[in-house]
């Protein structure tokens, strides 16, 4: 799934870019929502976050598309593979702004882990 955010002025840092905490927390909520609508019915936790590595600053006004893509369902896991690319720049659509692979685990109401019911 894509979903798209828009960078403005209260996401940045000091030095005028994306603070890179503002990325990694929509791509937990992106990647969350992706879970729960793929498996309805299911409660997520995120159990980690892989490779955070920011390699590209983001600019103020920039319009971010994050394509999110499940990698591997575990027993109770699930993995997404989560891709950043810029879309303001017709010449960088390809460029990978940042990218890393999130895990969500199924609980149950007491939070323990429990099996993921494929649909
Ligand atoms: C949406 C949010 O932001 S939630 C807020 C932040 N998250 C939390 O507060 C979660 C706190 N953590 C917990 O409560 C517990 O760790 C639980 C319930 C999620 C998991 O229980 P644990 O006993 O630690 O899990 P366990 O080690 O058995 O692993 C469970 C699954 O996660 C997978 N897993 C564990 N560690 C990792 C890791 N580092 N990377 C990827 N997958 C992992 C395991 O392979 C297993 O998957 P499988 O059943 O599909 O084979």
């Amino acid at each position: 799934m894509d979903y798209y955010k828009l960078v403005l002025p209260e996401h940045l840092n000091h030095y005028g870019n994306l603070f890179g905490g503002n990325l990694l927390k929509w791509i937990d909520e992106f990647s969350y929502i992706t879970a729960n609508l793929e498996f309805p019915g299911h409660q997520f936790l995120t159990i980690a976050l892989d490779n955070v590595i920011f390699r590209h600053a983001v600019s103020n006004g920039e319009i971010l598309k994050f394509s999110v893509t499940c990698h591997h369902l575990g027993k109770t896991s699930v993995q997404y593979s989560v891709k950043v690319f810029g879309t303001r720049d017709d010449q960088q659509h390809d460029l990978i702004l940042f990218e890393t692979k999130i895990t969500f685990v199924s609980v149950d109401h007491e939070g323990k882990k429990q099996p993921i019911q494929p649909n």
